[in-house]
């Protein structure tokens, strides 16, 4: 056996290594969650889309050399979906029109491979199987002013126990990943409060009279406090208009920024955060 080969078959042995001490960790972590399942057990909510984020968030800022980035994120998304599956049973519905299977994929990419969609064709019917729990999570299109369904008006209501947005997709920006033109994004819905994780942003739902212009609509969150990110969209019926405006940070349910809002002198009938989410990563 020649010196190379030799040395090449030292090096594939020491891989050997690392993929058992790789292997062993990971069954050990699946150990950890199963007792953290345990301890939240038996209401507790297995998935926690901030933590999550808070873990990629960690492994991104701390990530060294050639592996690509989008591929630790891909592993560590696919680990964190399992595990959650573990705790309870967990599936997913997803908005996927008739054309195409992107949705599918950003579904598959984030909570991996192992837990069952449910393909829907109008996101208004992946709300309602989350606030029927016939599903764990729903994914959801970002929304725009042009929406034929406005899903998110679903979520405005004072009703308790409503579907929340918990979480943006992708996590990791995939403007380079996919090598579309316009990278496909999506919200995931769950009834559950979204979470603080130190890099978010949260949406906020106003009702406000006709023709307000976007301008006075920034000008009433910033008196009230709150800078203003993007304004998301804006639904459009007799009398009534409602904007979907996102707001850095994260602004809990109760803030009392939100009835500063209401009591300006502004025109904002109405306020409900539907859900908030983490920052995805910077590739
Ligand atoms: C382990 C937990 O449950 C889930 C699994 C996680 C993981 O695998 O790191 C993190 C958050 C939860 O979605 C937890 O709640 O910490």
């Amino acid at each position: 056996m020649s010196t190379d080969s030799a040395s090449l078959d030292r090096v594939r042995r020491e891989i050997d290594r690392i993929d058992d001490k790789i292997h062993d960790l990971l069954m050990e972590r699946a150990g950890l969650v199963e007792k953290i399942a345990k301890a939240k057990a038996p209401d507790g909510v297995a998935l926690r889309p901030g933590r999550e984020a808070q873990v990629l968030r960690r492994l991104v800022e701390r990530h060294k050399g050639s592996f690509p980035k989008q591929a630790l994120v891909r592993i560590w998304r696919e680990i964190m979906g399992a595990l959650v599956g573990l705790q309870q049973p967990f599936v997913i519905a997803v908005y996927q029109p008739e054309r195409g299977a992107g949705y599918i994929e950003l579904a598959r990419n984030h909570f991996g491979v192992v837990w069952p969609q449910i393909v829907h064709l109008t996101p208004g019917h992946v709300v309602r199987m989350v606030a029927d729990a016939q599903a764990s999570v729903g994914l959801v299109p970002i929304p725009g002013s042009h929406d034929v369904e406005p899903w998110w008006l679903a979520l405005t209501s004072d009703a308790g126990n409503l579907p929340r947005v918990v979480a943006r997709l992708p996590a990791l920006a995939d403007s380079v990943a996919s090598g579309r033109a316009e990278p496909l994004e999506a919200f995931v819905v769950a009834c559950r409060e979204p979470e603080a994780t130190g890099d978010d942003f949260t949406l906020v739902a106003v009702e406000t009279a006709p023709d307000i212009s976007r301008d006075r609509l920034r000008a009433a969150f910033t008196a009230a406090g709150m800078d203003v990110a993007n304004l998301v969209a804006t639904h459009r019926s007799d009398g009534v208009w409602r904007h979907l405006v996102e707001v850095p940070g994260y602004v809990a349910a109760d803030d009392s920024r939100l009835a500063d809002l209401v009591q300006t002198r502004d025109p904002v009938a109405h306020v409900r955060v539907i859900g908030g989410y983490a920052a995805p990563l910077p590739v």
